[in-house]
């Protein structure tokens, strides 16, 4: 039995170095301060700035490189120090070594010096009892680090969502099965959606392709449900009698939507089969891929309890147009180009029939059209780009 509930329960403790994307279980504070002591910021001499109001040279005393234990600075005397060394006791200001002379032992201060310049000073990034990372918050290269700067080797993560792809289609053979028949076409869906998991941070597991067949399909979906929080399909979602995902669903679980006033994506069937979650979507490659992106993405996050980041779209001007408003809101794949005035255009890639794979690669992103809106060249535009939507 596997819980499948809004947010996937329990979380795992696994190393700060495996964590990389995955879903943070609980805040997490820091336990010390960061950092830890005054440090000199720069390559140069420490002092005491009141030893020099009135002097310009003063004796070499003390040395201090980065790791080197706290030292005492005697008065009246400089420091030579390191970018990182912990600032002596007894100095409160560092000149920058390419400002000042030295000559032999003694050091020949510039004119012109700020007192307390060039210290970073304790806790100036962490101070210990800070929350720096929330639960819900997916892990990026940035904030592993930040979590290793407050000495954590582990973390406690959302286990990995369990989720279960199945692509339907007679006409579908896998790649590296073997030359095709007429008629036949390489399964496209299915990688390219346990792609977008993985990135996800998701484990998945995926059948082969169904054939387009009630039976085959319902043994499948009740197969999957026994293992899986989610189950993804593609295809067979739509109006003909070789569509059998959405019967299929209704028969072994809820069918709890179907279709969506989008383009592409418009078939969309959203359920549940036992416990499990359920989404089928449409067979068209790049109806699958903006789905997913618009649908199953924040779906997913959710369930790990990652907090949804809203769809941030920006303004660009259109490089094309739409004479003819279309009843659905229309997602139309598109590359930016900066022209030589600095604006930002959207290009749309010459094809955006759903079957056309091939424009999501080109494409940098979205152009988001609201129905019934028609699109003049030149028009400002809303602008969703992949990254923040897949990611
Ligand atoms: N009479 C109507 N026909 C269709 C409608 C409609 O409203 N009325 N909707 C169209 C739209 S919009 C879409 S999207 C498709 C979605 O149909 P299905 O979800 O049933 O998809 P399939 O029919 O199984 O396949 C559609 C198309 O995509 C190819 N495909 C399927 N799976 C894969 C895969 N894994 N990898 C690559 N390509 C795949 C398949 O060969 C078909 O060409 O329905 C329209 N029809
Ligand atoms: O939903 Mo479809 O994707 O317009 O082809
Ligand atoms: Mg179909």
């Amino acid at each position: 039995m596997h819980a499948a509930a809004v947010a996937v329960a329990g979380g795992e403790r696994i190393a700060l170095d495996e964590a990389l994307s995955r879903v943070l279980a609980e805040d997490l504070r820091a336990p010390i301060t960061v950092p830890g002591f005054d440090n000199s910021a720069m390559d140069g001499y420490a002092f005491r700035a009141e030893d020099a109001r009135d002097r310009r040279e003063l004796p070499i005393s003390l040395r201090v490189a980065a790791g080197d234990p706290l030292g005492q600075l005697s008065a009246g005397t400089a420091c030579r120090i390191f970018t990182g060394a912990p600032v002596p006791v007894g100095a409160d200001t560092v000149v920058i070594q390419e400002r000042c002379e030295r000559r032999g032992d003694i050091l020949v201060l510039p004119e012109q010096w700020t007192a307390h310049a060039n210290i970073r000073r304790a806790g100036e990034d962490i101070r210990a009892g800070d929350m720096i990372l929330r639960g819900g918050q997916r892990l990026t290269p940035q904030a592993v680090g930040l979590a290793a700067s407050c000495g954590f080797a582990e973390v406690v993560v959302r286990r990995r969502l369990r989720v279960v792809v199945l692509s339907t289609g007679d006409e579908l053979r896998t790649a590296g099965s073997g030359p095709l028949n007429h008629g036949q076409i390489y399964d496209s869906n299915r990688p390219m959606l346990r792609a977008l998991l993985a990135r996800l941070g998701c484990e998945t597991r995926s059948a082969g392709p169904l054939g387009d067949d009630l039976t085959t399909t319902r043994q499948a979906l009740r197969a999957a449900a026994e293992t899986a929080d989610v189950i993804v399909t593609t295809g067979g979602v739509s109006v003909g009698e070789e569509d059998h995902v959405k019967g299929a669903l209704e028969a072994e679980g809820t069918l709890a939507l179907w279709r969506v006033a989008i383009k592409p994506g418009k078939p969309l069937a959203f359920g549940h089969i036992g416990e499990a979650h359920f989404l089928g979507l449409p067979g068209n490659p790049v109806s699958a891929f903006v789905t997913f992106l618009l649908f199953v993405g924040p779906f997913l996050k959710a369930l790990m309890g990652e907090a949804p980041t809203p769809l941030r779209a920006f303004p660009v001007r259109a490089a094309f147009g739409r004479a003819k408003p279309d009843n659905r809101r229309e997602f139309v794949r598109a590359r930016l180009t900066t022209r030589a005035d600095g604006t930002l255009w959207a290009e749309a890639y010459p094809h955006q029939s759903s079957g056309v794979l091939s424009s999501t690669v080109w494409a940098d992103g979205l152009v988001d059209i609201a129905a019934g809106r028609t699109v003049a060249e030149g028009d400002d535009v809303p602008f969703l780009p992949f990254e923040g939507l897949a990611s």
